[in-house]
């Protein structure tokens, strides 16, 4: 077992996602699973709240509070915020201990030093007695129980909402790695401007994940209808919309080509000693937005080559990161 695991202070696995925080307590599983958002009161200097509270503020909040999210596309965007949200979430899971945590925290594979610093400055700032790094891919195919450590080519796709990262990985390292910081939080930005530019009407940021999630469909846009309410563009006024299916497709199809081109640029540059077992075995699809209907038949159908979903995408990535620190063998992927 893990030596922090034995060491007085307790240690967690943290997933640092652009929209999600997941935290793993070994021995226990997922312990915490929220919104990365944190809530600041600019007549008390203070952040006040986190998580899915704060979230549930958005745009129903006074002009005094605002609504902060310390990650953008994968990475720390605000410092400040991230080591407020970090301490925030460190207060929650140690509540009543004494010694400080240990935290291993999952980041993608394309973060730049600077990028990876931030999130170690922001930890021990943030609370952590130590702070680690394990690059998404390999939390990712830990968690579906992949055997990283075989010479077996092991492709893992994950979408989830800031980044889409494609790695190869091999005797337990990444063998090459693709992203592109382009993921679920631009379809929701991608319906917004397809309605705001053939409709004239301006749709909510919830709304549109609301209607990605239910709507979505790259295989069957069915004649599928829901009705939301927004602001119509020309006459300033709100109003009743129906969305239909066939529009939604269009506007989260460019985004979803620019993945398709970025894991066809992976396929096409595969060392070929990798290549039969790839072709073999798939490609592994993870992610939040690998929930969008359709999405592993697309990309099959579009790279003739078979796409396995995970079972449970929201949250192989945690489950990952927490056997890394079970298992000591993994303790190598920290850094
Ligand atoms: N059923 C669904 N259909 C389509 N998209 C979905 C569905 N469920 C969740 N998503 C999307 O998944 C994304 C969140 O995924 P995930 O939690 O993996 O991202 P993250 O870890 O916060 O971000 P990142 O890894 O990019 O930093 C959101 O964009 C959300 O809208």
């Amino acid at each position: 077992m893990f030596s922090f695991i034995r060491s007085s202070n307790p240690s967690f696995a943290i997933d640092l996602g652009t929209n999600n925080t997941l935290v793993y307590q070994p021995r226990k599983g997922i312990i915490l699973e929220e919104p990365t958002s944190i809530a600041y009161d600019y007549n008390r200097r203070s952040f006040f709240d986190c998580g899915e509270s704060s979230k549930r503020m958005v745009g129903k909040n006074p002009k005094y509070i605002e609504i902060m999210q310390p990650l953008s596309k994968g990475a720390i965007s605000n410092l400040t915020v991230a080591k407020a949200y970090i301490k925030e979430v460190i207060a929650r899971i140690s509540r009543k201990r004494i010694f400080k945590p240990h935290i291993i925290v999952s980041v993608p594979s394309d973060l730049n030093a600077m990028e990876r610093n931030a999130v170690i400055e922001a930890g021990r700032e943030g609370g952590a007695k130590s702070v680690q790094l394990i690059k998404d891919p390999f939390a990712a195919a830990l968690g579906t129980q992949c055997a990283i450590e075989q010479p077996q080519g092991v492709l893992v796709l994950d979408v989830g909402a800031g980044v889409s990262d494609i790695s190869l990985l091999s005797l337990s390292g990444i063998v090459m790695s693709k992203s592109l910081r382009m993921a679920g939080n631009d379809l929701d930005e991608a319906i917004i401007e397809h309605f705001k530019a053939t409709k004239r009407v301006l749709i909510s940021p919830s709304d549109a994940e609301r209607i990605k999630h239910e709507l979505g469909n790259l295989v069957h846009p069915e004649a599928l209808q829901m009705s939301i309410s927004v602001k119509n563009l020309v006459t300033r006024l709100p109003e009743t919309f129906t969305v239909n299916a066939i529009d939604v497709h269009q506007a989260i199809l460019p985004v979803i080509d620019k993945i398709v081109a970025l894991t066809h640029t992976m396929l096409s540059e595969l060392p070929p000693v990798f290549a039969s077992d790839i072709y073999d075995r798939g490609i592994l699809l993870t992610g939040g937005s690998s929930m969008l209907k359709g999405l592993d038949t697309y990309l099959s159908s579009k790279l003739e080559i078979a796409v396995n979903p995970v079972e449970n995408p929201l949250h192989n990535i945690i489950l990952g990161a927490g056997r890394a620190i079970e298992e000591e063998r993994y303790s190598k992927l920290f850094k």
